[in-house]
Order: structure tokens, then C-alpha cells, then sequence
């Protein structure tokens, strides 16, 4: 469980404020998508979570543990980063990469061990991309890198899985893997998962609750309370059409976009 509380945050030369009395949780078992329009906030949320910007006020918590007492390798032994894949440029193979994932469990200065490398196969193959494994990341496709990116996040059984756009830059069919995984990871009940995307209709079909980030503040609710016509309008200046639909017994929704808001309806 991961719970946020209060939190401020503004950068030091800047006047605006990014979030201001930011609250959700996120429990285990569950999946979270932060939505928000360019520039809102969505990754430096993010970064704050992870330690790598200091919040003005506020708390996070995981279990309760306050983040901000809690020594660096307790924090990453339960917590897991995906990065964009198109950020990365790495000179190691698949296997190498994903044996990475373990370093908060080994001790500085000693290099994994054989049964870390099988364990690394093992989440590879478990991932079905153990083809990869020999294969030097620079060589691989932005999803092929993605899903090692991936497999480096799961080896070490993490509690809490941030992942930052895992499916932008992908393929459609790419997409679908990465939010398969999502919703299997989702369905096996052991992990909060926190997920940035710029996909509304992909928090429809992966997660039970979404965050919407906005300049005037955001909206935090079960998905289907969030992202509406309304909101959709409010927070991104657009008019769209939520459509729904049943396919072999599940149900889908997705959105149209349909034109940008005039400035008279802006102005309303
Ligand atoms: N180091 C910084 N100093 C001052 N302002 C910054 C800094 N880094 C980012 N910003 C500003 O903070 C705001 C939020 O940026 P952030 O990258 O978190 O947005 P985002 O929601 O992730 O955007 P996108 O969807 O485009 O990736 C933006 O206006 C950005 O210009």
C-alpha cells in the first residue's frame, strides 16, 4: 500500500506550484494511472516519489513506513522504476540488464552470481522474451527494451511498480503486451502499481483508480468516476465521446476526442 498525503511542491525558481495538498493511496493488489495534460506535473510526481526531488511538505508513506525515514535499500527492495524505454541507451544484454534488478539485495562491490543470472533467465522467460537475454540493449527495439526493462523491475519481487509511459513509443500490438503484463501483475494481487500514461482508454481497461493532474488542482477516484466527458474537457481543453461496448463477455470503453474546446465554450 502505498499512501500520499498532503503533499506540496514547487520548483525553487519557479513561482508556480506543481501540486499543492496532493492526497491518494494506491492498495496493494491495485493499479493507479496519473493522467494530466504536457507539462502538469505528472513526471516530477514521479521523481518526488522516488526520492530524486525533495516535496516542501507533505508525506508519502508505504505501509504505513514513512518514506522519508526509511534507509535507501529498504526503500528499493520494495520499490521498482520502468523507465521510457526511449530514454535509455545501454551498452549490456538483456540478462545483464535484468540481473541489475537485484542490486538492492547484493551487497556492494560483489557481482551476481550464477544463480542470479538463472533467476534473470527465469524472469525473461517468464516475460517470454528470453531470446533477448544475448542480445546487447542498444540493439533492441524500443518495446523489446521496454519488456527488459520490465523484467528488471519484477526480478526483485518489488511490492510497489512505478512505471513511467511503459507503452508510449510502442506499437499497437506492443501496447497490448506491455498492458497485458499490467493487468496480470494487477490480477495476481500482490502489487500497487503506479502508471503514467497519456492513454485515457488505457486506464479503462488497466486500472481501478486514476489521478488526474490539473493547474487548478486534480480529481483522484475509481476510473470510471475520473475520466469523463467533463473532466476530459476541464483538464485537457478537449470534446470527446466515451464509447462502450461488450466483446465475448468483457466489457471496453474507449474515448474519441472529438474537436478542442472554442474559446466561447472555454470562456462559458
Ligand atoms: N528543473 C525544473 N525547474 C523548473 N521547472 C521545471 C523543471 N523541470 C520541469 N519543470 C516544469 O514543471 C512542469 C511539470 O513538468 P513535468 O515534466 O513534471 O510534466 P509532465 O506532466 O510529466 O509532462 P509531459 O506529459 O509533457 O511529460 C513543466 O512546466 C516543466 O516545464
Amino acid at each position: 500500500m502505498i499512501r500520499v498525503d498532503h503533499l506540496n511542491f514547487q520548483y525553487p525558481n519557479s513561482r508556480r506550484e506543481i501540486f499543492k495538498n496532493l492526497s491518494f493511496h494506491v492498495k496493494k493488489g491495485e493499479t493507479l494511472a496519473i493522467l494530466g495534460a504536457n507539462g502538469i506535473g505528472k513526471t516530477t510526481f514521479l521523481k518526488c516519489l522516488l526520492g530524486f526531488l525533495e516535496y516542501k511538505s507533505g508525506n508519502i508513506f508505504i505501509n504505513d513506513e514513512s518514506v522519508k525515514q526509511m534507509s535507501a535499500s529498504k526503500f528499493w527492495k520494495q520499490v521498482a522504476y520502468v523507465p521510457q524505454s526511449k530514454r535509455a541507451a545501454f551498452g549490456f544484454t538483456g540478462l545483464e540488464m535484468t540481473v541489475m534488478g537485484l542490486s538492492p539485495h547484493v551487497r556492494i562491490g560483489k557481482l551476481p552470481t550464477k544463480d542470479d543470472y538463472e533467476r534473470a533467465y527465469e524472469q525473461l522467460t517468464k516475460l517470454g522474451i528470453e531470446h533477448l537475454s544475448e542480445r546487447n540493449c542498444n540493439n533492441m527495439s524500443g518495446g523489446e527494451l521496454q519488456m527488459v526493462l520490465i523484467a528488471r523491475a519484477l526480478i526483485k519481487k518489488p511490492q510497489i511498480l512505478i512505471m513511467d509511459e511503459p507503452e508510449s513509443h510502442l506499437d499497437m500490438r506492443n501496447q497490448l503486451k506491455v498492458l497485458n503484463i499490467v493487468e496480470e501483475l494487477n490480477a495476481q494481487g500482490e502489487y500497487s502499481i503506479i502508471i503514467n500514461t497519456h492513454f485515457p482508454q488505457h486506464a479503462f481497461r488497466i486500472a481501478q483508480s486514476t489521478l488526474l493532474l490539473g493547474k487548478d488542482g486534480y480529481v483522484f477516484d475509481k476510473t470510471e468516476d475520473v475520466v469523463n466527458t467533463a473532466n476530459l474537457r476541464h483538464y485537457f481543453g478537449i470534446n470527446s465521446e466515451i464509447l462502450s461496448f461488450e466483446l465475448a463477455d468483457k466489457s471496453y470503453s474507449t474515448i474519441l476526442p472529438i474537436d478542442l474546446q472554442t474559446v466561447e465554450e472555454v470562456l462559458r
